[in-house]
């Protein structure tokens, strides 16, 4: 697989006009292959693989948040990246997932080819699914290089996405105060 995407890849060079045989490019159709795959590796991954069982009792029925985890990701449209910070808020129900886990989802969906709102869903959907809480949020904020570096050039716009399910979703207090402790 490396290496038929490492052709494709020289192929792609030579056609915007480079030579891939001067000597700073002879590695780089391998590297590009080799960084694309760790950009994408979020397919070959699944939930319970990534949080490896990390799920523990606790009768804390407070909510809980984890802030500013940093995200990298590639927009569907161009492929171009889109970087932001994650932030995730849970109504535990029972059961609390290990801190890192956030990040690890978080990874997992971002290393696909995305939209910011499908990738803030999923990552609500997921961690759901995983703790059964009886509410989750999501919001995310982004910059898209496709808007930065190429189309519209505009440098200093940012998108903010969010999903709120069960309590956060239902409870406008609850959503206040997620918003409250991460400082919006
Ligand atoms: N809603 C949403 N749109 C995105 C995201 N990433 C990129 N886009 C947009 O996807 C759209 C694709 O529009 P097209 O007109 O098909 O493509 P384009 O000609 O390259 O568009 P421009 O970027 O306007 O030059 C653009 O408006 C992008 O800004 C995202 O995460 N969410
Ligand atoms: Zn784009």
């Amino acid at each position: 697989m490396s290496d038929e995407l490492k052709g494709h890849y020289e192929q792609i060079i030579t056609l915007l006009g480079e030579d891939v045989t001067r000597e700073g490019l002879l590695d780089t159709p391998k590297r590009a292959a080799k960084a694309m795959q760790f950009l994408t590796d979020g397919y070959h991954k699944t939930l319970d693989e990534v949080v490896n069982g990390a799920i523990f009792e606790s009768n804390t029925d407070e909510m809980v948040v984890v802030q500013d985890i940093e995200f990298y990701s590639l927009c569907e449209h161009h492929m171009l990246p889109f970087i932001g910070r994650c932030h995730i808020a849970y109504l535990p129900d029972g059961k609390v997932l290990g801190l890192s886990k956030f990040a690890r989802i978080v990874d997992m969906f971002a290393r696909r080819l995305q939209i910011q709102e499908g990738l803030t869903k999923q990552i609500a959907e997921a961690v759901q699914e995983v703790t059964g809480a009886k509410g989750v949020g999501v919001i995310m904020e982004g910059k898209h290089m496709c808007m930065m570096m190429r189309g519209v050039q505009k440098q200093n716009s940012s998108m903010v996405t969010s999903v709120m399910l069960g309590g956060l979703r239902k409870s406008q207090a609850t959503r206040d105060e997620f918003l409250r402790l991460i400082g919006k």
